[in-house]
């Protein structure tokens, strides 16, 4: 994928060119402008202290440019009925999934239904300690749209479970980058050799 200016560049020249600090997740949407419409991967991601963000650039990472990485709020149905393939990520917040991403789902289940049937998905999780709660509810919402599970639920524990370490930033370890990178890679590849 290319874009006909670095947006790295025009952020460093930003007093020249009065352009504000862009978001990553800015800039993420910016890097996908001119995405054409080949399959892809949709990665929809949302994250408070940076665990499931990590995970899914991990992902990215892995599926290249064969991958969309987009923030929950910035995605919705049409990005939904674009893709090939998807894969959620999030924290497990009370749990469930977070209540930015299930805004997402929420907002995206009617309108998509009956139409992405039989596209495959798969879930990454970050957890305090346990992360089933909100893959359950994620594999519900999945059935719901007749998707097609087709990797194992990635929940990655970050190990928070006292107030402190739940508000504290988190870093992904060398092991889970790698887990999410390899998901994100399986999927893309799986979706390009048309195994889904
Ligand atoms: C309000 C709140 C509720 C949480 N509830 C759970 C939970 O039910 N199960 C769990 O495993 N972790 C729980 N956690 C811990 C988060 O899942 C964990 O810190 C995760 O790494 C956060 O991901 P993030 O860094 O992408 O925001 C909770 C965190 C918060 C802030």
């Amino acid at each position: 994928m290319t874009i006909g200016y670095s947006i790295e560049g025009l952020q460093r020249k930003g007093w020249r060119y009065r352009l504000p600090r862009l978001s990553s997740a800015a800039l993420d949407l910016l890097a996908i402008a001119d995405m054409s419409d080949d399959p892809h991967l949709l990665i929809v991601w949302h994250s408070r202290t940076g665990g499931a963000e990590a995970m899914a650039r991990a992902a990215k990472d892995g599926a290249g440019d064969r991958a969309r990485l987009l923030y929950c709020d910035d995605a919705g149905p049409d990005d939904l009925l674009r893709a090939a393939a998807y894969l959620f990520v999030c924290p497990e917040n009370l749990a469930t999934m977070s209540g930015a991403m299930k805004e997402f789902f929420d907002r995206s289940y009617y309108p998509v239904l009956g139409r992405i049937e039989g596209r495959a998905f798969a879930t990454a999780i970050a957890a305090g300690s346990d992360g089933e709660g909100a893959t359950r509810q994620i594999d519900r919402i999945a059935q719901g749209w007749r998707l097609k599970r087709v990797a194992d639920p990635l929940i990655v524990n970050f190990a928070a479970q006292t107030p402190e370490a739940i508000l504290a930033a988190k870093t992904l370890g060398h092991p889970d980058a790698t887990a999410c990178c390899e998901l994100g890679s399986a999927l893309a590849e799986g979706m390009v050799l048309g195994i889904f």
